[in-house]
């Protein structure tokens, strides 16, 4: 579970923040709006001032269990605009844990494009911050506006479904969609969209990991931190090589930077490589084995470290490339 007691995401001009008693009177003010209300399946119409008070409390209580985080969407001088959260579900079979994503505008704030905005923001920080496999969302199919902010943000419709709309008292047809870590990835790509990569030359990256292993043989993993690509995902500590430098030395310098570790070449001994195409990059990876450095890692970039016995490896989401380690490392060990 994040640390939660100071929940806040900035989405500039805009600023995310826990939901608060204090809320109710300007939630219910926006809220209390059949063109609001129609588009969100749940609640009534008209919507009771109690209910709002019952929301805010719900979504703190399910913040201190985990089981979803909702935020307060305000402007620059601090104004409540709408809604935007998530709530955490776990998918039969499989037991696979999803985000669903949900959020709402006030009309007198519509056409800024601040749900898009917003609902990007809370998609990258739950994807890097929350132990989901992907994101979730419906929207009404007639909800135009609200597809296109799923769309936007990188959103893929997966199905169709119908779902009760308790304001319009009826059933009503709703696009699924989804979205995985490569999808927000590929969406904030710099540059070209995807498409217009498709005729490039394919990108080889070099890019030099170890698995450093302590007394009681455990491997320290890393979770990529957000703003990275697959953010939210554990991988072996490195980085990518940069001109003229061997392997061995971009990762002593890699292990420097991202851990604070001061080692020698000499610790560092090839154990095995990954070869793998990514959808936009060809990834060439070696990895060492390092048993003996000087310091304690520390997450520099902000990154979470785990030191993970060789048998709960498969506990921890990692980039595909990494996969066939898992295997070569139990054995190892
Ligand atoms: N370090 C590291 N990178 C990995 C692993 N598996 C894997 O696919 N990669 C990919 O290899 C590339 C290298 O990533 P990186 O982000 O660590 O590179 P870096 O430290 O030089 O960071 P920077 O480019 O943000 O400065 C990324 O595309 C990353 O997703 C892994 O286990 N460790
Ligand atoms: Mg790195």
């Amino acid at each position: 579970m994040p640390d939660t007691a100071s929940l806040y995401l900035e989405a500039p001009p805009y600023r995310l923040r826990p939901l608060h008693p204090d809320d109710t009177t300007a939630m219910h003010h926006l809220v209390n709006d059949w063109e609001v209300v129609r588009m969100l399946s749940r609640p009534p119409f008209p919507y009771p001032r109690d209910l709002a008070e019952d929301w805010i409390a719900t979504t703190q209580a399910m913040q201190a269990r985990g089981e979803g985080y909702h935020f307060a969407i305000t402007g620059p001088d601090g104004a409540f605009m709408g809604c935007v959260g998530l709530r955490i579900e776990t998918l039969a079979p499989g037991g696979t844990r999803v985000g669903q994503l949900g959020y709402w505008v006030g009309r007198p704030y519509w056409g800024r494009g601040i749900a898009s905005l917003a609902a990007a923001r809370v998609a990258r920080w739950a994807l890097a911050h929350l132990d989901i496999a992907s994101l979730r969302a419906t929207a009404a199919q007639d909800n135009a506006a609200s597809i296109k902010v799923l769309e936007r943000i990188g959103f893929r419709q997966v199905g169709t479904r119908h779902q009760s709309f308790v304001a319009r008292g009826s059933e009503l047809a709703v696009g699924v969609f989804e979205a995985t870590r490569a999808d927000l990835d590929h969406r904030s790509a710099p540059g070209m969209p995807i498409d217009a990569q498709a005729g490039a030359p394919r990108r080889l990256v070099l890019v030099s990991a170890a698995a450093l292993i302590n007394q009681h043989g455990h491997i320290l993993l890393a979770r990529r931190p957000e703003g990275k690509s697959m953010a939210g995902l554990w991988e072996f500590p490195g980085g990518k090589l940069e001109a003229g430098e061997t392997p061995e030395a971009a990762l002593v310098r890699e292990l420097r930077e991202e851990l604070g570790l001061d080692l020698s070449r000499a610790c560092l001994a090839p154990f095995t490589f990954a070869s793998h195409a990514y959808a936009d990059f060809d990834l060439l990876m070696p990895l060492y084995i390092c048993r003996r450095w000087k310091g304690e890692p520390t997450g520099r970039e902000g990154q979470k470290l785990a030191w993970v016995a060789p048998q709960a490896l498969h506990d921890y989401p990692m980039p595909a490339a990494d996969l066939p380690f898992i295997p070569l490392l139990q054995d190892l060990l």
